[in-house]
């Protein structure tokens, strides 16, 4: 089943849950809009080569919409229409006034010079430009972007429409970048993860951890779980996986993932397959990494799954803060922005707890149930029948 099916299938079955009008739910699954354009650059050997670029803008009716870009060869229009309907239901999960977007670029960002990267994202800049803003549809980075692709987002931007720092989110703290946004979707993993063990009356450091990808996300999750004394035993990444049942030393593994690109052959450990890695309790730092029917198959095997929807929501938790900062024209310190982020990520967990009680459901359909609920009260009390 393809990611809009499965992100679709979940959205249906918490309509039913919690008995949404037929036409409701009919409006929420259309995209409000969906863009898609031609990005055509020179390489630095000077031949022309054309990417294709897509921003889809789901919903707003609780604030501006809000999404990373992702630039990765399997970028489809299917899968960022998904991904946008996810930051939807996300957004309304940690109960921060945005709606939901996401955008793609179809590239191998690994074969592409930074020159390159940079006129490939000011060309999708020059043709999104107008249907981007600072209280309209909000970007940030995903998989393949990061800091970088943010400030280069916002000095195209801003030649169109004067200084903007609120337009992108996850930019550089030179230029009005939050502290702890980098780490902010690790971070809220590992929240995440403490409000779930704390039900279980297990904490972090009494237990061993596997992490599937170990690029913003994945790193800064295992870091920030080996500081508080969890073992982290196996890491896999695109080109394989390493394990040490006495485990990971994650600094270290870092510095080598650094220097030649790759987990494997790390002197801490030994090259395992990356198959192999699975666990009691699974935490979606990504979107949408488990089918429907894989979902059903673990869930009747017992395990418990903490859903995308709400396990990685620290970064868009965190990108709020700086869209309020840049919005205020000042400054947090990094102290405020993570106790925030943890106030966020634990008030959301009870939430869905709650939500699990009332509908009698396991945790993805709880957050699904909260997300969706929210969205639905707020295009009511909108008016959309008008
Ligand atoms: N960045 C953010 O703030 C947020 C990200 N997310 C989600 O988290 C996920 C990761 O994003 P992010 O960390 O930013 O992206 P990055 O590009 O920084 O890292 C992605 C990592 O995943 C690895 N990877 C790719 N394919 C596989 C695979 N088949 N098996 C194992 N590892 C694989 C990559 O390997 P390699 O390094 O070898 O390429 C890399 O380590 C995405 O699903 C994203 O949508 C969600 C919320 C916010
Ligand atoms: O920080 C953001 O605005 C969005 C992050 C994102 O794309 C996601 O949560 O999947």
């Amino acid at each position: 089943m393809n990611a809009l099916a499965a992100t679709s299938r979940n959205f249906r079955n918490a309509a039913r849950i919690l008995g949404l009008d037929a036409k409701i739910e009919k409006s929420l699954l259309i995209p409000f809009r969906e863009i898609k354009v031609e990005c055509t650059i020179p390489k630095d050997d000077g031949s022309l080569v054309s990417y294709v670029g897509f921003r889809v803008q789901h919903d707003n009716a609780r604030g501006p919409m809000k999404g990373g870009i992702r630039y990765h060869p399997e970028v489809d229009p299917d899968e960022v229409n998904a991904l946008a309907q996810l930051m939807t239901w996300k957004t309304a999960v940690a109960d921060i006034p945005y709606g939901g977007a996401k955008g793609g670029i179809g590239c191998t960002p690994r074969d592409l010079s930074k020159s390159e990267l940079e006129r490939l994202t000011r060309v999708f800049t020059q043709k999104i430009h107008d249907l981007i803003g600072t209280h309209t549809d909000v970007p940030a980075p995903d998989m393949g972007t990061n800091a970088q692709t943010m400030a280069w987002i916002l000095d195209e931007y801003s030649k169109f429409h004067g200084h903007s720092p609120a337009v992108v989110t996850g930019k550089p703290i030179d230029l009005g970048g939050s502290l702890g946004r980098e780490a902010a979707t690790g971070r809220g993993v590992v929240f995440g993860t403490e409000a779930l063990l704390a039900e279980y009356g297990k904490s972090v450091k009494d237990l061993t951890f596997v992490i599937q990808g170990f690029g913003n996300v994945g790193s800064w999750a295992a870091r920030l779980i080996h500081e508080r004394g969890g073992k982290v035993i196996a890491v896999s990444d695109i080109t394989g996986a390493i394990k040490n049942p006495n485990g990971i030393d994650i600094t270290e593994l870092i510095k080598h993932k650094e220097s030649t690109g790759s987990l494997l052959n790390f002197g801490g450990g030994d090259n395992m397959d990356p198959n192999e890695v699975l666990a009691k309790f699974i935490v979606e730092a990504a979107n949408h990494p488990t089918d429907p029917e894989a979902d059903e198959i673990l869930s009747k095997k017992g395990v418990i799954i903490l859903p995308d929807i709400y396990a990685n929501a620290g970064g868009v938790t965190v990108s709020y803060f700086e869209w309020v900062q840049n919005i205020q024209g000042f400054m947090w310190d990094e102290e405020k922005v993570n106790n925030e982020l943890q106030r966020y990520m634990t008030r959301a967990f009870h939430n869905i707890k709650n939500m699990c009680k009332t509908h009698e459901c396991n945790l993805r359909m709880g957050a699904f149930t909260l997300g969706v609920n929210r969205v639905a009260r707020a295009t009511v009390l909108r008016g959309w029948e008008a």
